[in-house]
């Protein structure tokens, strides 16, 4: 058996980064940037103000009194204001992002002023530069905002929009095809007997989809060498990675080997991890396209992508960061096993304690047919060989979903003493 860390590495040294692409920024959620993002025009472009309110001119103003100046002119957002002045017993009504006229140096908030006809009364004295957003204060001319590896979430395409920005150099979005195996495996709702629906290809599909990569169905394929051949010899011609499901092991009829064996020239590695599950795996490329064979269990189909298929599938698209967190926490049960050479991952609720702390407590399924387990788990307890952990002691867990709360807890305001 080989140690996970070195199956890992040994994966990532043979994915290649796929090539840089121009994208239209519209088609371009999830993908990775290749290159900085440097600002061509300041955000925001103008000078403008944060509230709705009264743009004055302090200058020549006496601290101890409180103005009233005359209304001159009212400016909505998306005007020019370049043309319009201010003199300091003057005002101008301005709305929340209209830009300021040249001459003020302050914005009153409606709610500081009170209305006397044409005139306003400010009732609480601005500071210069009072709820005015500076030109270039979010970003300036010239800065580096992302770098290459940065992947283009909701928030990093809302940021180059406001850049203008309407094509982004990007690494190309992978095809990612993906195979089932096996004669038992069904996509009818109605079963034959000794057939089992097929769950690895959903899952694996969506896996890949929520990498931001397209993942291709290329089906089931029997327990035939010829069919598999076919299937095989059509993913590597049209995708830019192939994942296969089953036939891993060491099965009389598992013909997956056999043919992955031939079409890659004997280039596949057939591993076994110390880890369970997922012990087997199979990793190697036909004609430079990668190859993952994943076991044919279905918890141990999904720890397996987990483990090498992800990190491989962002590093194609170029991330700069592959993998998931392996946070410290604490276990809410006792984790014993004996000694078999493995690390065992063991499918977990990871929650946080009243004290900021994260708990960690595994699922009672622990098969590797058993995938409501994994379902429920968003983490996974690294339990060293032959652990003995007691209730209370501190485990390592890799973080595989998020960290979710029933409830959303506002911190208490910190008192003053007035
Ligand atoms: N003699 C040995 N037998 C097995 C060993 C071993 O070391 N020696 N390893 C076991 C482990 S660990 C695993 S994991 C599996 C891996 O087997 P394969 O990759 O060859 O997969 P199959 O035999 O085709 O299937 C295993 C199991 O998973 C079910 N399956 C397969 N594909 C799907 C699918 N798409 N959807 C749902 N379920 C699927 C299949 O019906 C089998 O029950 O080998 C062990 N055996
Ligand atoms: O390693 Mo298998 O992957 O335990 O079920």
């Amino acid at each position: 058996m080989r140690p996970l860390q070195e199956v890992i590495d040994h994966t990532l040294a043979n994915i290649p980064r796929l090539p840089e692409v121009q994208t239209p920024l519209a088609e371009a959620a999830g993908l990775y940037l290749a290159g900085s993002t440097v600002v061509q025009t300041p955000v925001p472009p103008f000078d403008n103000t944060a509230v709705d309110g009264f743009a004055v001119n302090t200058s020549g103003w006496q601290s101890d009194l409180k103005p009233l100046l005359r209304v001159t002119a009212t400016i909505p957002a998306g005007v020019d204001s370049s043309q319009l002045s201010i003199g300091s017993e003057e005002a101008i009504r301005i709305m929340t992002g209209a830009p300021i006229p040249p001459s003020a140096d302050a914005v009153v908030m409606v709610e500081d002023t009170s209305t006397e006809g044409d005139y306003v009364r400010i009732l609480k004295l601005p500071q210069i530069g009072d709820n005015i957003r500076r030109r270039g204060s979010d970003m300036e001319t010239g800065q580096h905002v992302f770098e290459t590896g940065v992947q283009i979430t909701p928030a990093v395409r809302g940021v180059l929009a406001s850049l203008g920005v309407k094509k982004v150099t990007t690494f190309r979005r992978p095809k990612i095809g993906i195979i089932s195996t096996g004669d038992e495996l069904s996509d009818s709702a109605i079963l034959a007997p000794g057939k089992i629906h097929d769950s690895n290809r959903p899952a694996l599909l969506d896996s890949v989809t929520a990498l931001g990569a397209t993942a291709v169905d290329l089906g089931n394929v029997g327990d035939d060498p010829d069919e598999i051949r076919r299937a095989f010899k059509h993913a590597v011609a049209t995708c830019d990675a192939l994942i296969t499901s089953g036939g891993v092991s060491v099965g009389d009829f598992d013909y997956t080997k056999a043919v992955l064996n031939e079409l890659s020239d004997n280039q596949i590695t057939w591993f076994q991890v110390a880890i369970k599950p997922a012990k087997p795996f199979a990793f190697g490329a036909i004609s430079d396209i990668p190859v993952f064979g994943l076991p044919g269990n279905p918890v141990s189909a999904l720890v397996s992508f987990e483990l090498f298929v992800r990190p491989s599938i962002l590093r194609m698209q170029g991330a700069s960061q592959l993998f998931r967190p392996t946070l410290s926490a604490i276990s809410t049960a006792a984790i014993h096993h004996e000694p078999d050479g493995k690390l065992h991952l063991l499918r977990a609720t990871i929650g946080s304690d009243r004290n900021g702390g994260l708990t960690a407590t595994p699922q009672n399924q622990q098969g590797s047919h058993m995938l409501t387990g994994l379902a429920r788990a968003n983490g996974l307890i690294l339990s060293p060989d032959g652990a003995r952990i007691g209730p209370g002691e501190r485990v390592d867990v890799l973080l595989i979903g998020n960290l979710g709360a029933d409830t959303f807890s506002v911190p208490a305001p910190v008192p003053t003493d007035k």
